[in-house]
């Protein structure tokens, strides 16, 4: 296939795909997505046109050459935030996510400098000593699904990040509250789009937990605000206050919208990509004596390894969004202006031509140099790559670490868990359950 830079253009045709109506397209999309795409993509070749609520025209794209383009392409024409506008609901209209052009990189700009350097490896001890209060507690023996028991680490963990020391009885509720907000699946996602549902039923209550969960969140900006230590504090809200105290300021919602954005992409996503590494070692017995040999001598590399190949195997979003302002040609194909473009990242990371065996878990694939530029890409790609990619990498390699020290895993089930869409992500559909057993020679 010929690869083309994006450009203007009149003349060529529109992508093919499927003439299903929008909400059986929507419906199999949402639900089945990894088994879907390859399908398509055997029928229709790279570029494959859907009918997608609530995007409508959506174009996703499998091929390495033209989702680089689209990384590399000006900003101005390639608005993600307007391609994640399923997310502006929750987020809210100032989040990082949801913004695009100078607001976005303002945003991010803000954000940044919590996620890189010396603040980065500053998380270190926080995350070593809140997981070693998390796994001392499983139950040894005992099948338990290791989603769950993540996504409870990884929330901590992130509340640590973005409040600094999360205590109290305000927090307490945020917690709770926080968790019922990821844990929806396609039907409720339709309900944060539309005014009247939100009036019934699951929508409803739904849509009276977040008002709570910004009620939580502005009470602790307000508090925030008459601290008189700000400068001492590290923690995310302290350094957006500080910035605040300049001209450039934050205003309460948009503290509240990078805030929320950050608790809600920072801990599902890392939960998820642990939860499949623990699947999968469980299942390995080879990899995991590995794993386990890398966890005793401190041996980051191979634990990194088996982090990527579960982001690989299991990609937690299987694609990224683009909407388009203006016209573009991909492949030979027109794409118009406001259509949305997906870089496919799971029909990247199951292409057998980019990763041999690609059903198959093998973290070797990432040791001496790891697959080629542009075949692994599960946190995006270009200005708007994943801005907690270094943390959440660290994070899980310190969280698989201290598991592997401390217990040998075995499977809950021998058969391998499918996935489950939930929300915009994919999990395991049973919670990737395991049992531990404490290790002899410790
Ligand atoms: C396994 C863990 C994670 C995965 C797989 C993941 C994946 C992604 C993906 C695919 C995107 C969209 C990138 C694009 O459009 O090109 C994204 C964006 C983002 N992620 Fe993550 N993420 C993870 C962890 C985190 C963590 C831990 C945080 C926060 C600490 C975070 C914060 C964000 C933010 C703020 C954005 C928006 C960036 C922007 O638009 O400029 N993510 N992530």
């Amino acid at each position: 296939m010929t690869t083309s830079a994006p450009s203007r253009t009149t003349t060529a045709p529109l992508p093919p795909g499927p003439r299903a109506p929008m909400a059986v397209q929507t419906w199999l999309f949402g639900n089945y997505r990894q088994r879907l795409m390859p399908l398509l993509r055997r029928r229709y070749g790279d570029v494959i046109r859907l009918w997608l609520y609530p995007d409508r025209h959506v174009v996703q794209l499998a091929d390495v050459e033209h989702i680089r383009a689209v990384f590399a392409g000006p900003a101005k024409v390639f608005h993600a935030g307007e391609g994640n506008l399923v997310l502006k609901p929750v987020m809210g209209e100032h989040s990082v996510l949801i913004t695009d052009e100078d607001v976005h990189l303002r945003a991010r700009k803000l954000l940044m400098p919590a996620f890189h350097g010396a603040p980065l490896r500053g998380y270190r001890d926080m995350i070593t000593e809140l997981t070693e209060q998390e796994v001392s507690r499983w139950p040894a023996g005992r099948v338990f699904r290791s989603h769950e028991r993540m996504r409870v680490l990884t929330l901590e963990i992130i509340l640590r990040v973005v409040f600094g020391v999360a205590e109290g009885p305000r927090l307490d509720e945020l917690r709770q509250r926080l968790a019922r907000v990821v844990d929806v699946g396609i039907l409720d996602l339709f309900g944060w789009h539309n005014e009247k549902l939100r009036r019934y039923g699951p929508w409803r209550r739904a849509a009276d937990n977040q008002l709570r969960v910004d009620q939580l969140v502005y009470a602790e900006i307000a508090e925030r605000r008459r601290a008189d230590d700000l400068a001492d504090r590290t923690d995310v809200l302290s350094r957006l206050l500080s910035v605040s105290a300049d001209a450039d300021g934050l205003t309460d919602a948009e503290l509240r919208d990078q805030l929320v954005t950050l608790l809600l992409a920072g801990h599902e996503t890392t939960a998820t990509t642990l939860a499949w590494s623990f699947h999968e070692l469980a299942r390995d017995p080879r990899r995991l004596a590995a794993a386990t040999e890398a966890a005793d001598a401190g041996d980051e590399k191979y634990l990194e390894a088996v982090v990527k190949e579960a982001m690989r195997l299991h990609p937690v979003i299987s694609e990224v969004s683009r909407k388009l302002t203006e016209d573009i040609e991909i492949g030979g194909y027109r794409i118009p202006a406001g259509f949305t473009v997906m870089p496919s990242i799971a029909m990247v990371h199951f292409d057998d031509e980019r990763h041999p065996d690609p059903q198959r878990f093998r973290p070797e694939r990432f040791l001496d140099g790891g697959p080629d530029t542009g075949s692994w890409f599960p946190f995006g790609g270009g200005v708007r790559r994943c801005l907690g990619a270094g943390f959440s990498l660290l994070e899980a390699t310190i969280v698989l670490r201290a598991v592997l020290s401390r217990y040998h895993l075995s499977p809950g089930r021998h058969r391998p868990e499918r996935g489950r869409a939930r929300n915009i992500t994919t999990v395991p559909a049973h919670g990737a359950r395991i049992s531990v057993t404490p290790r002899e020679n410790r």
